[in-house]
């Protein structure tokens, strides 16, 4: 295997648990976060606690909070902040590109779209570093709880990007007898189905917390795959993509874990708490609960039937009662499936 530079931004959950699989196959890793105590921690002690808990990480993991420091001859630069964070980071970044003269291939491990204008991950780091300053762009995707992959359970992702070159690159570099990366080109289809899947998980948790068994998650689950690959499908991703681990996979993970920060959401929602107080006590991103507002704004301006996504909009937004929108969910017209 060659051995990248790999510099990671965000030392979250996911952040950690990718910069960890990286030193694990023998790449040089540096771990950028803002927050110094964490630097402490994961230099000293080689574990992150507040997310990965008393997790050992490869002791390769080398944490920094100055990003030149981080990004320094890196090859490949992973962006794994929430979408709300994505723009301002790869800011950052772009301006310590320029300084260094250093150009890298870029990769976002976010699943998200960002408020207002409807952008991927992808497209917002692809805005906020220019194309002089990347040897590839694409994404990471696909069932992975950091939860699960810290401890080594057998994970399957997706390196996407339009170039394959890039993807095998990426492929090449975390690859492991745990830790298994299929390529993929469909950027558009893999970051809808990374993005919209939360929000699905979200509605999983509440039927979870209701009572209610597999046959009404089935239900939620095969109509919620449907209608994000409707909207997918209108921005030109290919539907194939949604049968793969970045759509039915990450939502079959997403929507099930007990370690979905969106399906415990969603479980809380069910119980009644409010959702200031479901997102304070997480403490780590729910990136369902923007993405549901993003995706219901987008299937009204693309004329996308997503009615699952407009009920759980209206639930989290409107406060609508989650067993009302269920009967009115059920008593929609009957219609042909496949449509
Ligand atoms: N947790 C997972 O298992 C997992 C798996 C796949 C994808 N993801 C995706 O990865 C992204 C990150 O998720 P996470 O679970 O690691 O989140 P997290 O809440 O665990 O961590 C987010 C990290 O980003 C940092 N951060 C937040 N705002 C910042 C800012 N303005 N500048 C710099 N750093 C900032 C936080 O300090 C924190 O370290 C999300 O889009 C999520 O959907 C998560
Ligand atoms: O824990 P969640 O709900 O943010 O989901 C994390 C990942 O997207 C699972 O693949």
């Amino acid at each position: 295997m060659s051995n990248e530079v790999i510099a990671v931004l965000g030392a979250g959950s996911w952040g950690t648990a990718l910069a960890n699989v990286a030193a694990e196959n023998g790449h040089d890793v540096r771990l950028w976060t803002y927050k110094p105590e964490q630097v402490v921690e994961i230099n000293e002690q080689h574990r992150n606690s507040k997310y990965l808990g008393d997790n050992p990480l490869d002791e390769g993991v080398v944490a920094t909070a100055d990003m030149t420091e981080a990004v320094r001859d890196a090859t490949i630069v992973l962006s794994v902040v929430p979408t709300k964070a994505t723009r301002e980071v790869s800011k950052h970044l772009s301006e310590v590109l320029a300084e260094l003269d250093q150009q890298i291939v870029l990769i976002a491990a976010t699943k998200g779209l960002e408020p207002g204008t409807y952008k991927r991950a992808s497209e917002m780091l692809a805005e906020e570093v220019p194309a002089t300053q990347r040897l590839g762009l694409g994404i990471i995707s696909g069932p992975s709880h950091a939860e699960g992959v810290i401890k080594h359970d057998p994970t399957l992702v997706s390196a996407v990007s339009e170039d394959l070159a890039t993807a095998e690159r990426v492929q090449a570099a975390f690859t492991n007898n745990v830790f298994r990366v299929y390529t993929n080109t469909d950027l558009i289809g893999a970051e809808f189905g990374a993005a919209l899947k939360n929000v699905i998980a979200i509605g999983a948790g509440a039927l979870e917390s209701l009572g209610f068994d597999a046959n009404a998650k089935a239900g939620l689950f095969t109509r919620g795959l449907a209608e994000i690959s409707r909207l997918g499908q209108a921005f030109g991703a290919n539907p194939i993509t949604f049968m793969g681990l970045s759509g039915v996979g990450d939502l079959f993970v997403t929507a099930t874990s007990v370690h979905s920060r969106n399906y415990r959401a969603g479980v809380q929602l069910g119980e009644g708490k409010k959702l200031d107080d479901i997102v304070e006590n997480m403490g780590m991103v729910i990136e369902g609960i923007s993405t549901t507002k993003v995706a219901h704004e987008l299937a009204l301006k693309k004329h996308v039937e997503m009615p699952i996504t407009s009920t759980i909009y209206r639930v989290l937004y409107e406060g609508q009662d989650i067993k009302e929108a269920i009967n009115e969910l059920m008593g929609r017209p009957v219609s042909q499936e496949g449509k």
